[in-house]
Order: structure tokens, then C-alpha cells, then sequence
């Protein structure tokens, strides 16, 4: 099996203005819709180095070969665990993308780190800074209404549903909703077809809407009486993804242990 080794950095290997060395990264999913979009942003930021792309079939090993310091995955989730406790065995920082961790997932990242102090691992279900203020918004509104339902929109290629970023929403609503008292959102709704109200994740409905056209979108519905307020973020691009995932790769070297979501790194 092979990895691909990355083109040089057009810089050389250390910054042009003799300044602090390049960050060197390695991309996990570097074939995939987020990896292709991290190889050209990695690529083009200079003060990182471009050091191994790796994709399904090729050796994991090379990355830690190569010299990478901070790995970025954007893979699936039922391989990005064992992605994760490479990174950690071989102290290489982790900025992770992919989807698909609960509690028990992070609770098994986090034993993993104990042993390793300076190794540092980020998941954020979304690295889009509109997103992450959505989340926020959403969490600070949601004690004035009693009624919240989050509406998830992405393209038809997407492997999971509902999206990691609905999730945390809908957890991070429904403990502002449990910390205000409020009672469960009303509904006196019976379901004649399964499905028809969407997920419940902690007494929030989440729906999923895939659709071609778009990319990766999410409102938050809230209702009180005689009035609405719906929140609204849309990635039009994978591109928005970016500035998130640069600032977690030069910040995930200064933040051992386990971070969930670039909240921090944000100063939020
Ligand atoms: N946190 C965020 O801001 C975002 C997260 N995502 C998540 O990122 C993940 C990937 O999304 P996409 O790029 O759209 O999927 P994709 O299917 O286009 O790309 C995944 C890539 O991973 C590769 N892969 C599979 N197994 C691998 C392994 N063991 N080692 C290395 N590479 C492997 C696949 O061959 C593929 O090229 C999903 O979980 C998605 O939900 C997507 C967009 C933004
Ligand atoms: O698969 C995607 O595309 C996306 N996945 C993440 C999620 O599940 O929340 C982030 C964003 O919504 C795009």
C-alpha cells in the first residue's frame, strides 16, 4: 500500500520569513469531498507544509513517516476512531471532522489521550464559523421559547443522518431548555406513518432533508406564543469550512487533551 507524498509546499519547508517552522499536515479522506478541499487549503496557507494525503487503501503509517504533526480527518465514521488512536500512539495532533461521535466515543478518545499530556485531539461536527454562531444562537435563545424543531439539509451523498451538527444543537438546546425548567416542547401529535416527526435526540425532533443542490445547510424553529424566530445557516460551498479547520490545525498543538467544537479556538 502506498500514500501519496504531498508536492512540496511552494514555500520550501520553513517559513518564508524565517519566522516560526511550518506546521507539517497530513489529510485523511484527502480524496474525499472535505480532504480534497483541506489538501488545497493546507497546501495554499503558509505557514503550513503539505506533508501526506492519505485515502481508503493507502498505509496510515506514511503520516506519522512523513513527519506529520497534526492530522486532519474528514473520513467516515466507522473508521475514524482507529484513524484517532493512530494519531494518539504516534503523538500527532488530531483535527477531526468526521461524524458520528457520542458520548461514549469521546469518553473512549479521552481515555486515550490520558497517557499521552501533550497530544491534542479536536472533533467539531462543524467547522463552518456560521455553524458554530448558530449553535450558539440556538443555545441562547432557546430558554424563551417552548417549542424548538431543528431541520437539517445536506446533499444526497451524505452518510449520515441526522448530521453531527443537529445533533450537538439539538443537545445543546435541550440542556438550555432543562436548565431554564422548561417541559417538553408541546405536541399532541400522533404519528400515522413512523418517522413523520423526525429523530428525538433528548426531547428535541430533528428532521433530515436530503436533497440535490445542496450542500450543507441547518435551520433551528422555535415558537412561543403569537411568534417565531428561525435561525438559519447555509454552506454553499466546502470552502466555508475552511478558515475552521486552518484555525484548529494551528491551534490543536497549544490544546492538549480532548476539545469538542472550535468554540474555544473562537474565543466563544
Ligand atoms: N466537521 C465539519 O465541518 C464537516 C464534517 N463533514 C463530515 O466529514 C466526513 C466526510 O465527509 P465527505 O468528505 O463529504 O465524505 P467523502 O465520502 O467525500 O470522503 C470521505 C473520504 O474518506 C476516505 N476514506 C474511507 N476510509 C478511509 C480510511 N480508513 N483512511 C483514509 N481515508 C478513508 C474515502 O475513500 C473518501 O475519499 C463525514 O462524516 C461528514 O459528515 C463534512 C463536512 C464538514
Ligand atoms: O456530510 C456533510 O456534508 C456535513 N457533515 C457535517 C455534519 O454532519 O454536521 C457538517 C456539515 O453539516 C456538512
Amino acid at each position: 500500500m502506498t500514500t501519496s507524498s504531498a508536492a512540496p509546499d511552494q514555500h520550501g519547508s520553513t517559513a518564508p520569513t524565517g519566522g516560526a517552522p511550518l506546521i507539517p499536515v497530513g489529510v485523511l479522506g484527502a480524496r474525499g469531498r472535505m480532504g480534497t478541499e483541506v489538501v488545497k487549503a493546507v497546501h495554499a496557507a503558509e505557514d503550513l507544509e503539505l506533508v501526506a494525503m492519505v485515502d481508503a487503501g493507502d498505509w496510515l503509517f506514511d503520516v506519522a513517516n512523513a513527519g506529520a504533526q497534526v492530522v486532519v480527518d474528514f473520513t467516515r465514521p466507522d473508521v475514524v476512531m482507529d484513524n484517532i488512536r493512530f494519531c494518539i500512539d504516534n503523538n500527532i495532533h488530531c483535527v477531526v471532522g468526521t461524524t458520528g461521535f457520542d458520548d461514549e466515543k469521546l469518553a473512549t478518545v479521552a481515555a486515550w489521550l490520558e497517557p499521552k499530556p501533550d497530544v491534542g485531539v479536536v472533533i467539531a461536527p462543524n467547522f463552518g464559523i456560521g455553524a458554530v454562531l448558530l449553535m450558539r444562537f440556538a443555545q441562547e435563545a432557546a430558554r424563551f421559547f417552548p417549542s424548538t424543531e431543528i431541520v437539517e439539509l445536506h446533499h444526497p451523498n451524505k452518510v449520515d443522518a441526522p448530521s453531527g451538527t443537529a445533533v450537538r444543537t439539538a443537545r445543546l438546546v435541550a440542556a438550555a431548555r432543562r436548565a431554564a425548567g422548561l417541559p417538553a416542547s408541546p405536541d399532541a401529535t400522533t404519528d400515522s406513518l413512523p418517522g413523520a416527526r423526525g429523530a428525538d435526540v433528548e426531547g428535541v425532533a430533528v428532521h433530515a432533508v436530503r436533497l440535490t443542490g445542496l450542500v450543507a445547510h441547518q435551520e433551528v424553529l422555535m415558537g412561543a406564543a403569537g411568534e417565531t424566530l428561525t435561525l438559519r445557516h447555509d454552506s454553499y460551498d466546502r470552502a466555508s469550512f475552511m478558515p475552521g479547520v486552518l484555525l484548529a490545525v494551528r491551534e490543536i498543538g497549544r490544546h492538549p487533551g480532548l476539545t469538542v467544537g472550535i468554540e474555544g479556538f473562537l474565543g466563544l
